[in-house]
């Protein structure tokens, strides 16, 4: 089954459990996937029409299955990228003045994945993603691209691989007519210039907001119209540095879904990498996680690695509200390797073999007054813990 048709099976099974958020952002992805601008227009009346209702729940998802009807009617040119997008082997960089030292850094980025860039404050995160989009130079190792056509210059460049930093810069007029000036600039033709502008906007949960200023905005959406100006451009490395900064919890886990199926697009995929503090939200999302620390990858996670879990020991961080020796007294009936108290949570390391659900049993079988617990062994957090 090819990568359209999975995208199409999913969107229709979120409809069928209700779950139109999910659901709509599958279906919004799908047609701009069409690049089609009969199905754009259509996306953007539904999106209009979603905007004015309240609570019409059922009929949006028969709108929303009709849109993926016709759009599953239309061929969509899937791309498949051979090689990474990038290539960073033995990266070094230090500033001269200072102690720090990045690297050696060898990386390996393809289009599709999201790639999280985890460490604690001064640990080289932002002095990696400079480097990589070639804003900053390296003292030594080498860069390799692969773009789906050579940059020809640096203007080029800067459309493929873009990089948006911590603090973005103010802009005027309205947040739709910026966007426009984005495709101008591209040479757009008029005639497809809104109605790519108000697909985007519908995409990226803008379009309230589409007339807003740049002072109207809070955070979150600022950060929102920086993607839809970047996503215009069509990149195909986009590295954002701490782009879950000032949001909320919730506007957190949206932005990073957003993230995430954008850059598993049909047709045109993109790598991504972000960097940021929010181990568990970016850990969720992400195909590989990348820990640096003292300007060092240390270890990472994710299906990428292709580490058997099996072979590693139980790491599990909770919060207890019974004395330290009741904790340690019913943990140490398991092959309890040792305990670990930081002054807010307790880390239990266990032997090799001994699985969570069985953690969960003796515990839940105790006295203990456990308030919650996490299994962090695959999760970099352990490497934040120790
Ligand atoms: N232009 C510079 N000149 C000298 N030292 C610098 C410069 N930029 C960064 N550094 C130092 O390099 C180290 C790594 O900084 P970097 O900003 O890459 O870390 P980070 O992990 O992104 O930090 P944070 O999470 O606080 O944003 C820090 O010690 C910082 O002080």
């Amino acid at each position: 089954m090819g990568k359209t048709q999975t995208h199409i099976l999913e969107a229709a099974a979120f409809f069928t459990n209700n779950d139109t958020v999910p659901g709509f952002r599958k279906l919004m992805d799908l047609a701009m996937d069409t690049q089609d601008m009969a199905i754009y227009r259509e996306a953007i009346a539904l999106t209009d029409w979603n905007e004015q209702q309240d609570g019409a729940q059922e009929l949006f998802i028969q709108k929303c299955r009709q849109l993926l009807d016709t759009i599953s009617r239309i061929p969509i040119t899937e791309y498949e990228a051979a090689e990474p997008v990038v290539e960073a082997t033995e990266i070094r960089k230090n500033y001269g003045r200072g102690t720090f030292a990045l690297g050696p850094v060898s990386l390996s980025i393809r289009k599709g994945a999201v790639y999280g860039l985890v460490g604690e404050n001064g640990n080289g995160k932002t002095t990696l993603l400079r480097i990589l989009a070639k804003d900053l130079a390296c003292n030594s190792g080498s860069l390799r691209f692969h773009f789906r056509h050579p940059a020809g210059s640096a203007y080029d460049l800067r459309t493929k691989l873009v990089y948006i930093p911590q603090r973005t810069q103010r802009w005027y007029g309205s947040l739709k007519d910026n966007l426009k000036l984005v495709l101008t600039a591209y040479g757009v033709p008029a005639s497809e210039n809104e109605t790519r502008v108000l697909m985007m906007i519908a995409r990226l949960g803008l379009w309230k907001y589409r007339h807003l200023k740049w002072n109207e905005l809070s955070s979150g959406y600022k950060m929102r119209f920086e993607l839809a100006r970047t996503l215009l451009r069509k990149p195909e490395l986009l590295l954002l540095d701490e782009p879950l900064a000032n949001l909320d919890i919730v506007a957190q886990q949206v932005i990073l879904e957003d993230l995430r199926s954008i850059a598993n697009s049909v047709s045109h995929p993109i790598a991504l990498i972000l960097s940021s503090q929010q181990l568990y939200e970016v850990e969720k999302v992400s195909n590989r996680v990348i820990f640096l620390r003292n300007g060092v990858p240390v270890e990472t996670q994710g299906p990428e690695t292709g580490a058997d879990p099996a072979d590693a020991a139980l790491v599990v961080e909770m919060d207890c509200n019974s004395p330290r020796a009741t904790l340690q007294a019913v943990l140490e009936t398991l092959p309890l390797d040792r305990l670990h108290y930081n002054g807010g949570v307790y880390i239990a390391y266990f032997k090799p073999g001994t699985s969570f659900l069985s953690v969960l049993e003796t515990l839940g079988k105790s006295q203990c007054q456990l308030v919650y617990i996490r299994d962090i062994s695959s999760s970099t957090r352990r490497l934040f813990m120790s």
